[in-house]
């Protein structure tokens, strides 16, 4: 087992967690109305207060089982204050909110570079603006007076509880994303900063195997590190295949990944990320959704050693292929609502695929999903069980508002 001494390590799934990075939800929340909930990506409205509530049972759940638990909004604040780069942050940041008008950007831009504490201009910047807080010299753009029942300037980013998906850790390293939609995008301007200028995760410190402002699209949910020689990416919703080749010939070259997998999990917005359908939650057990299994396409690409690849269709059944790569004799499939069409479509919408492993056979559940939980306590794993009564209503699950920064090896 190769000692922690990298601030990112992370080698599997299922080993035991040790440092994570969430996002508490907040003032976003309150920014979502019925008419742009989907361009937000968004479903219904959680109630803030006990949203707050739900994620911080799940990140004392996670400290007491010995994790230590940060926060993006607290990484971000500290990596601008000690890059100097309060200034740049809000430039940046200002270019990707779609605000034209000038007199706007420079009222945006004076409200935040007011702000003293950095924290709470990050914070800010993440709940977003109304139009009803900021008022203009010089009146109004013109998308300020044709757009007039679009209640904001900026919009909130919504999403950014589900830390999963704007980067990605494995090996010693991130791929820092680039999202499908805009709204998702933005997010990945913290992780940026963090990667430039926190001092424990900047400078160099991370290794970068992706970047934001690479063109084809890809994100967190569907990258999972099964193993130090296995990684499976979905080609999804979210995650374009062009994107899985660029990243496994960098892959091959500065980790010692021997396989990609590469899971055609198809454009469905119920399974928008391959881990909404399929996590590992042992050495030898993953959680699956009936329906992507008639039919799945699963790649294998290897490494040729010349810095190019190789990619094959498999043929096998997925348990062979898993347990191959994974040197176990067999895996079992766990099938979300225990294969009931009913209950499998209602716990799956409602993240029962969607695990976050802790330690091998010690999995964090939403409570919610009764028939999943059962079977996988039936399979002899621990459960930790979380209320998500109110998270669920942004489609994210345990693995999605977590993204692990420390595993130690298994
Ligand atoms: N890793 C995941 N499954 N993340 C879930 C993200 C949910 C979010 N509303 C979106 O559509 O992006």
């Amino acid at each position: 087992m190769s000692e922690i001494t990298r601030p990112i390590h992370v080698k599997s799934e299922i080993g035991p967690l040790k440092k994570v990075l969430l996002h508490r939800p907040g003032k976003e929340l309150e920014n979502l109305v019925p008419d742009f909930l989907e361009r937000l990506l968004f479903d219904d409205i959680p109630y803030l207060e006990d949203a707050q509530k739900e994620h911080d049972a799940f990140a004392e759940a996670l400290r007491e089982n010995g994790v230590e638990v940060l926060y993006l909004e607290k990484l971000a604040a500290e990596a601008i204050d000690a890059g100097g780069v309060k200034e740049q942050f809000v430039d940046e940041w200002l270019a990707e909110t779609g605000v034209q008008s000038q007199a706007m950007l420079k009222a945006l831009k004076d409200y935040l570079l007011g702000m003293d504490d950095t924290y709470e201009m990050v914070l800010k910047t993440m709940e977003g603006f109304r139009k009803t807080e900021i008022e203009v010299e010089g009146g109004k753009s013109l998308s300020d007076l044709y757009e007039t029942d679009y209640p904001f300037i900026v919009d909130p980013m919504p999403n950014l509880y589900f830390t999963r998906d704007p980067f990605a850790t494995m090996y010693n390293g991130v791929t820092l994303n680039h999202m499908m939609s805009d709204t998702r995008n933005r997010e990945t301007l913290y992780g940026k900063f963090i990667f430039d200028h926190h001092p424990e995760y900047g400078n160099g410190k991370v290794d970068r195997f992706y970047d934001r402002e690479e063109l084809t699209r890809i994100e967190g949910g569907d990258e999972l590190v099964l193993s130090k020689d296995v990684l499976a990416v979905g080609i999804s919703q979210r995650t374009d295949a062009r994107s899985i080749e660029k990243l496994a010939g960098r892959l091959f070259k500065e980790t010692d990944f021997k396989h990609i997998f590469a899971f055609l999990i198809g454009e469905n917005r119920k399974f928008m990320h391959l881990d909404t359908v399929f996590t590992m939650v042992d050495y030898d057990k993953f959680t699956i959704h009936p329906e992507i299994e008639g039919g799945l396409k699963v790649w294998d690409i290897t490494p040729n050693g010349d810095g190019s690849v190789n990619i094959k269709e498999t043929e096998d059944e997925l348990e062979n292929i898993l347990a191959d790569a994974l040197g176990q004799d067999s895996v079992q499939l766990i099938r979300c609502g225990d294969g009931d069409p009913v209950a499998s479509a209602r716990e799956q919408w409602n993240d029962g695929s969607n695990t976050l492993t802790i330690a091998p056979g010690v999995v964090v559940v939403y409570d919610r999903n009764t028939v999943t939980n059962r079977i996988l306590e039936e399979a002899g794993l621990k459960l930790i069980k979380v209320r998500g009564s109110e998270l669920v209503r942004g489609r994210g699950g345990p693995r999605c508002m977590s993204m692990p920064l420390q595993r130690e090896d298994i």
